[in-house]
């Protein structure tokens, strides 16, 4: 029986256990290069105990950052940076994951905790934006980007490759193709941003393109036994779900013959208009249809909830690795809390052993 403590092996890579630390934003980078913010920042979810810790959505061209404070792999020197991260992160025992990424028309932006809208037309801290079409996302963030020709296109597709490149150099051992969120990605299979009339536009598969060639040149330069997965928006919550999945799971399955190896099941965020149904665990039944319809193994987030239920979905197969983001920010040990919650014997020897032997050899409770 599968549980939340299972070990998982993908390719050439095992995992300790279902529990990911979900890739998430810090915004703390100067020039998209890693720090002491960083390194700490992840070694310390590393220590708590998770199977696969994912570095927050990195961009892979300056113009693919959200805001100027994202981490970046667009050239050498952020590479470099990675190394010691890369290295903590393994010498705590959990695998090192990077999730890359364009924002595309949501580039350009304000720290979310400083306005998360975009950043104003005349203030120098800011840049120009690209998209499928020139349509803006609207709300907070109202600049309309300009359409992509196809040399960006194909521009932009070298730009993850050679994201993937120095991922792969620097040592990272699961990478996640940021394909969700509304972000470059998602926003050419949406038709709400893609209204191209060129072979990347109108049909489902020429809205897919952009993805799929992605995916396949990255998967020509990420190493063979090294898993390859991609967080993938797969419902809008905008009145047309039914058909949305139905799109991303057929897309989902050109992707794994396209050589992905796992699906991160996410949100397409491509709309302000969205009316998100947030709930304990409101993505699991949709994950588990895109697994049980795609083949592929899954994870997802959103409200996943306390330890036993999140445990019941690994167990109930709906999810292969579950993504833990917030709960993670309130305690760094949550591998620890949840093996507690779960009586697991030896609880405490999911940390390192400076932690585990005090926890196990004085634990009152
Ligand atoms: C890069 C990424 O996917 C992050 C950026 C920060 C907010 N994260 C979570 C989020 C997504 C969409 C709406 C609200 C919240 C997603």
């Amino acid at each position: 029986m599968t549980d939340l403590f299972t070990p998982y092996t993908l390719r050439g890579v095992t995992l300790r256990n279902r529990i990911a630390v979900s890739p998430m934003c810090q915004y703390m980078a100067r020039d998209g290069v890693v720090n002491d913010w960083h390194t700490v920042h992840y070694s310390t979810l590393a220590r708590g105990g998770s199977g696969l810790v994912v570095v927050e959505a990195t961009a892979v061209s300056p113009e693919g950052r959200i805001t100027p404070g994202c981490l970046g792999l667009w050239n050498d020197t952020q590479a470099e940076a990675f190394r010691p991260l890369v290295r903590a992160i393994r010498d705590a025992g959990a695998v090192p994951g990077i999730q890359i990424a364009h924002a595309g028309r949501k580039a350009s932006a304000n720290r979310p905790w400083e306005g998360d809208d975009h950043i104003a037309a005349d203030d120098p801290r800011g840049w120009d934006t690209i998209s499928p079409s020139a349509i803006a996302f609207g709300a907070n963030l109202p600049k309309v980007p300009r359409a992509m020709t196809v040399a960006d296109i194909i521009r932009v597709r070298q730009d993850f490759v050679a994201a993937a490149v120095r991922a792969r150099d620097v040592g990272f051992g699961w990478l996640m193709l940021h394909f969700a969120h509304g972000y470059l990605g998602q926003s050419f299979l949406s038709p709400y941003s893609n209204q191209r009339d060129d072979s990347y536009g109108g049909s489902l598969e020429n809205r897919a393109r952009f993805l799929v060639e992605t995916l396949r040149d990255v998967r020509t330069v990420w190493p063979e036994d090294r898993p390859l997965s991609a967080r993938l928006g797969v419902i809008e919550f905008d009145g047309h779900d039914e058909q949305t999945v139905q799109d991303a799971i057929a897309v989902a399955k050109v992707f794994r013959e396209s050589g992905l190896d796992f699906l991160d099941v996410s949100i397409g965020f491509s709309t302000p208009a969205a009316k998100i149904p947030w709930g304990p665990s409101f993505m699991a039944p949709v994950a588990q249809r895109v697994r049980r319809e795609t083949g592929l193994p899954v994870a997802t987030g959103w409200y996943l909830g306390t330890a036993p239920v999140i445990d019941g979905l690994v167990r109930e197969e709906k999810i292969d690795v579950a993504m833990i983001g917030r709960p993670f920010l309130e305690n760094p040990h949550w591998p620890y809390a949840a093996a507690r919650a779960l009586e697991r014997e030896d609880a405490a020897w999911v940390l390192p052993a400076p932690y585990a032997h005090w926890l196990t050899r004085y634990r009152s409770a």
